[in-house]
């Protein structure tokens, strides 16, 4: 068994944490090297520094590091995340990106780069979401006509795009049922006299407070019933452990975009 080489972006974050504390649990892969931005205070930590162990990496602003790693782990910004990319077409280093909030530029740049290295990207990386991606492909296929779906989402106090990236994937995946582009049909949220709602739309509301990690729900709601698919995520390590499943998916790709879906075999 080969041992991947793991690097994480934004270890003092969130996610950073917590994929520190999956890469050293796990035996096939291991923490090479721990990025922060420059002027972070974690800048010269020992990465494991919060488990209370000392893994003898430190965390860096030097993205030259990347030369040592097979994989960079990247939840971090699309700014961040942007950066990282082209370093990594540099050194050869695969990703898997889990930063949401991405414009059309920032995709279409990791569009481009999947043609020079293998890249995941998913705005969730939880088998559960990802499972309801599918549910909803089905709802949605029967429910077309006489339902209004609308994706409601809560998360933490800190974070900072809306909606959410999984909420706006539960939107594309309800519009490809529909045979719809997202953009067309989507109202991203609504405020005054907005009049009824209009047939064929996929409505979106964003509720942000206190640490919830992160609830998702659609309903499909008709004439005489309500249809709710519901995701709750309890703990991050549902998304590091999703990470660590696409880590030992792409050590036997060279190039190209995926998704959760065909890491977990669901497409
Ligand atoms: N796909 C998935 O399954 C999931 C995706 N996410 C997404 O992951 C991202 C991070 O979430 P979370 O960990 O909660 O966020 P945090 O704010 O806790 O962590 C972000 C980390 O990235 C660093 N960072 C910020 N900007 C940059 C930059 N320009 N360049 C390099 N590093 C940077 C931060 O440093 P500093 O503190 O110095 O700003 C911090 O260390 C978000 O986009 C979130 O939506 C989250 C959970 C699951
Ligand atoms: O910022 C978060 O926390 C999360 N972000 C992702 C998103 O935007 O969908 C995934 C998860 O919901 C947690």
């Amino acid at each position: 068994m080969m041992t991947i080489k793991i690097a994480i972006a934004g270890s003092s974050g969130r996610m950073g944490r917590m994929l520190i504390e999956a890469v050293q649990a796990a035996d096939d892969v291991i923490l090479s090297v721990a990025l922060d931005r420059a002027g972070s205070e974690a800048v010269g930590q020992d990465a494991c520094a919060h488990i209370g162990k000392n893994c003898g990496v430190l965390i860096t602003d030097q993205l030259s590091a990347l030369q040592n790693a097979d994989i960079l782990i990247d939840f971090t910004r699309p700014e961040g995340t942007l950066e990282h990319l082209i370093v990594c077409q540099q050194y050869g280093v695969k990703m898997i990106i889990g930063t949401t909030g991405f414009d059309e530029a920032g995709r279409a740049a990791l569009e481009a780069a999947s043609q020079k290295i293998a890249i995941v990207s998913a705005y969730n990386m939880s088998i559960g979401v990802n499972l309801v991606f599918k549910l909803l492909e089905i709802a949605a296929g029967a429910l077309s006509h006489g339902y209004d779906a609308e994706i409601v989402e809560m998360h933490h106090k800190h974070k900072v795009d809306a909606p959410s990236g999984t909420a706006i994937a539960m939107g594309q995946a309800i519009a490809k049922a529909w045979d719809q582009s997202l953009n067309e049909i989507a109202v991203w949220s609504r405020e005054g006299i907005t009049g009824p709602r209009e047939d064929g739309k996929i409505g979106f509301a964003t509720l942000r407070g206190g640490d919830v990690i992160g609830d998702h729900t659609v309903v499909f709601a008709g004439e005489g019933e309500r249809i709710e698919i519901t995701h709750k995520a309890s703990n991050r390590t549902i998304y590091a452990q999703g990470s660590l499943r696409a880590a030992r998916f792409l050590q036997h790709k060279a190039t190209g975009l995926y998704d959760m879906q065909e890491v977990l075999g669901l497409k």
